[in-house]
């Protein structure tokens, strides 16, 4: 029969430990409503004797989220519990989340107590809290590295004194999963009362295991999985919550389990946690990440548009992205290039189509981001209609403070490659001296300007400039490049073509 997982958001308890992470009230709040609205079972609003702040919060959290288990967390120390307590008494369904380690590490060098001082801790904290709730969660903290007869006595232990969830986290990280499976399958046996209580995972990614784990333990019975959105938290962080609800359902044929999880909430979870946290996504991360339903490779690209599920095992829309995005690059090919065209209002085919698209590569090879702004500049320039009498074929400038700026150009005029140098005021001056040596038209530069087609440091620039011959009628010519240089000589050479060609100096085939 299919299970049901609980799911439990610990991104403002743990998560929040992330270091050089803070949130204050109203941020937990904003995050804990849209935790609501996404549909995790439990939200671990924090620790409430941590700070005031932090009490506040989870107070606030307690009164007004509804529909879902609010729990706070609090050491075996009665004053933690009472102030856990405290803050979540108005909670439609608090949880009391009390901890203590298990592993000889912890016991010897931090808490410095007995194995029997730890039994003890933790059935009185127990029972404190189960006081105040009916719902008490009980962690063995660093459980992963404990002796497993001494963790499964205190765990025994928590369950006669009423705890209601009993938690395995896998403090640091350190366990693999097939060994976390067994040691699941073990604690599931071996736990007397086991069977009456849910048995939750809380896994970090230390190792970058933190999925697999979870995974794991859930095959191996668990019943609850903690973690957190974006997988922030303490060190390398908690598992993602994200990454392990869409496994469950992507893979239900493997795991047979379901959770409550709304997953369309899953991207806008995402995004408020990582701006109101300061942690960016990585672009690669999973299920959120900016490049998860993205395609540069020309070969995925034809695939996904032609059949979206060659490249893709999720629809986007299912974690609430509205569209998978083909991103144009060096690696992409024909098919894409000619479908973002499409959408951008060219429908350009067979000879267009492929000298854009050569452009368009080159382009590419020189600039990571190809926009829409990018494609309109190639495509116009491709299409316009003036016949090229010369073509800029390469460019030489020597300029800086200290130099007389020399441009030496080669213009192709047909298979003919004619070169010349020439000096300027400046090196734009230099360029159009040079130019005109070479096609014998001298002209005067009226004006000269640029524009960014795209943004940021590799952005191009479109140099538009006009020329006269004589103070006669002036021309204008463009030229797109990511050196302004080069743009300038492609646009001066491109109002010479025009006024060659309307001149009736030349004639030229489009
Ligand atoms: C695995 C986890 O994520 S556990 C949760 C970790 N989260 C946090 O620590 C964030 C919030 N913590 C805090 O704000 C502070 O650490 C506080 C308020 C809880 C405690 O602050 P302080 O009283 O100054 O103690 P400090 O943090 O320096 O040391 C922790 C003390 O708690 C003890 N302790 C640790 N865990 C437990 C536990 N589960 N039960 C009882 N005592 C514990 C330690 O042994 C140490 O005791 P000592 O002072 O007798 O040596
Ligand atoms: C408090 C416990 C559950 C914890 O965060 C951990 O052990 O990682
Ligand atoms: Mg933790």
């Amino acid at each position: 029969m299919t299970r049901r997982i609980y799911i439990f958001d610990t991104t403002l308890r743990d998560g929040e430990q992330s270091p050089g992470v803070s949130l204050n009230t109203g941020e937990k709040l904003q995050i804990a409503r849209q935790l609501a609205r996404l549909g995790v079972d439990v939200i671990e609003a924090g620790f409430p004797v941590a700070s005031p702040g932090d009490f506040e919060a989870v107070r606030a959290i307690a009164r007004e989220v509804r529909g879902v288990t609010v729990a706070g967390l609090a050491r075996t120390s009665f004053h933690d519990i009472d102030r856990a307590w405290e803050a979540l008494r108005e909670a439609e369904q608090p949880r009391i989340h009390t901890f203590i380690a298990t592993s000889d590490i912890h016991l010897q060098h931090k808490l410095r107590m007995s194995r029997e001082q730890v039994i003890e801790a933790a059935a009185a904290a127990v029972r404190r809290a189960k006081g105040y709730v009916s719902d008490v969660e009980f962690s063995a903290e660093d459980a992963s590295r404990s002796e497993p007869d001494f963790l499964c006595r205190v765990l025994e232990t928590a369950i006669a004194a009423g705890a209601t969830v009993i938690n395995i986290p896998d403090t640091v990280g350190y366990a693999v999963p097939g060994e976390f499976a067994r040691f699941i399958g073990e604690i599931r046996q071996r736990v007397a009362g086991m069977e009456k209580v849910v048995l939750s995972v809380h896994c970090h990614d230390d190792l970058g295991l933190a999925v697999a784990n979870s995974l794991a333990a859930v095959a191996a019975g668990a019943g609850q999985v903690e973690g957190a959105i974006n997988g922030i938290g303490e060190r390398a962080g908690n598992v993602s919550l994200e990454e392990v609800v869409m496994a469950l359902y992507t893979r239900r044929d493997q795991f047979d389990c379901t959770t409550g999880v709304h997953t369309e909430e899953i991207y806008r979870t995402s995004r408020l946690v990582s701006n109101l946290t300061g942690m960016p996504v990585q672009p690669n991360k999973a299920v959120v990440g900016k490049n998860a339903f993205a395609h540069e490779a020309g070969i995925h690209q034809d695939g996904v548009l032609k059949e979206r599920t060659t490249y893709e095992i999720m629809n986007p829309k299912m974690v609430g992205i509205s569209q998978s995005s083909l991103v144009l690059g060096k690696h992409s090919g024909r098919h894409a290039f000619r479908d973002r065209l499409a959408e951008l209002g060219y429908d350009l085919s067979g000879d267009e189509l492929n000298k854009a698209f050569g452009r368009f590569k080159n382009l590419a090879d020189k600039k990571k981001d190809i926009t829409d702004a990018d494609l309109e500049a190639i495509v116009e320039d491709e299409l316009r209609p003036v016949p090229v009498t010369y073509g800029l074929d390469y460019l030489h400038i020597s300029s800086g403070t200290t130099v007389v700026p020399t441009a030496t150009v080669g213009l192709k005029k047909g298979d003919e490659l004619l070169e010349e140098a020439a000096c300027g005021n400046g090196p734009v001056d230099a360029i159009c001296r040079a130019v005109d040596k070479v096609t014998g038209v001298p002209c005067t530069l009226v004006s000269w300007g640029i524009n960014a087609v795209t943004a940021g440091k590799d952005a191009i620039g479109e140099v538009t400039l006009k020329i006269t011959e004589n103070g006669g009628k002036p021309y204008i010519g463009r030229g797109i490049s990511t050196d302004i240089l080069e743009a300038s000589a492609k646009a001066y050479v491109n109002a010479v073509n025009k006024l060659l060609w309307e001149t009736g100096r030349v004639k030229g085939e489009n």
